[in-house]
């Protein structure tokens, strides 16, 4: 049991962090229909097509500032309840901007809801916009231009997510050139769909200190050292691997070869109900199921920290407290 540890991740989608049971709330709220989305309180989906259709169903529940605050207030105190001191939360305004909502309105709904889970419990958080591949180049840059011109603290990095197997990375450059020139930390899903030329593309053309999944780089023995050597971090997402057959099991997932070859790791949750896990059964299942001991996983909760898109005195702040 990992109870006792103290946790910290990186890599949380906030809408994929939703329970079916806010989802039915929020949908009598709004007089919709769940039917096709949720069934006995589980949502429906059975691969990364189905998925994306399903969380932007409970994406579109969401539609207050207020709405967006609560989300984010009880995602963290959740959090925050299992020994949890920081959360990145990934965030979408494409989002906010379908439900007609607006991406400034989005925003501070969910600053809202972080600074209350904060003041309810200390954990600290903070937000990473992500552009949406499937959307495209031209959408992703605009997206990457509205995370530049931010004017909220609490928006510290930009992200890549959505349908890795469409585009190529280096057709998202200028995005991520536009982040990096705004001072925002950088990290793109990679090698989670697709395989480890994916992870090579996005460290020549986009030079993250992180990678979003990262794990099929574990095809290739060249680019596992690569990573091991330039100390890149991997946001890895045991449960939602396993969920999206990545990896068949827990056996063959590559934890821990990667972290036995010297490659900077984290554990994270990545959308937690609809990947029937959470943060604290990450850490348990790298404990139980992989057999990681205390002091490695101490050592990736301190590796999150050390990687998080933060200023240096919270850093130095949340490493005491591990
Ligand atoms: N696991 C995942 N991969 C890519 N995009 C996502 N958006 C939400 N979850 C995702
Ligand atoms: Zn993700």
């Amino acid at each position: 049991m990992t109870a006792h540890l103290k946790k910290a991740e990186l890599h949380c989608h906030i809408e994929g962090a939703t329970p079916p049971e806010l989802a039915l709330l929020q949908a009598e709220k709004y007089g919709l229909d769940t039917s096709e989305i949720i069934a006995d309180r589980a949502y429906v989906w059975t691969d990364f097509t189905s998925f994306v259709k399903c969380y932007d169903s409970v994406a579109s529940l969401f539609r207050t500032q207020e709405d967006y605050a609560l989300l984010a207030e009880a995602y963290l105190t959740e959090l925050a309840e299992v020994g949890t001191i920081y959360s990145e939360i990934i965030v979408s305004p494409d989002h906010g901007n379908t439900i007609g909502l607006g991406a400034d309105a989005y925003l501070e709904g969910l600053a809202a809801g972080m600074e209350a889970a904060k003041a309810k419990t200390g954990i600290e958080s903070r937000m990473l916009i992500t552009g949406i591949r499937h959307l495209g180049p031209e959408s992703v840059a605009k997206t990457a231009e509205f995370a530049a011109r931010r004017d909220h603290a609490l928006v510290t990095g930009f992200n890549l997510a959505g349908e890795e197997r469409m585009h190529r990375v280096a057709d998202f450059a200028r995005a991520f050139d536009i982040a990096r020139d705004a001072g925002l930390g950088l990290t793109i899903h990679a090698g989670e769909l697709s395989g480890a030329f994916s992870v090579r593309d996005a460290l020549d053309h986009i030079r993250p200190s992180r990678i979003s999944h990262g794990v099929r780089a574990i095809e290739d023995a060249d680019l596992v050292k690569r990573l091991a050597d330039d100390g890149v971090v991997l946001e890895v997402c045991p449960g939602s691997n396993i969920s999206l057959q990545v990896f068949p099991d827990f056996a063959s997932h590559p934890l821990r070869t990667l972290h036995g070859a010297g490659v900077r790791v984290t554990l994270n949750s990545d959308d937690p109900p609809f990947f029937h896990t959470s943060l604290a059964q990450e850490y348990d299942i790298a404990s139980s199921v992989m057999g990681f001991g205390d002091d490695d996983i101490n050592s990736m909760t301190r590796t999150a920290i050390q990687a998080a898109f933060v200023d240096e005195s919270t850093r130095q702040k949340l490493l005491a407290l591990i």
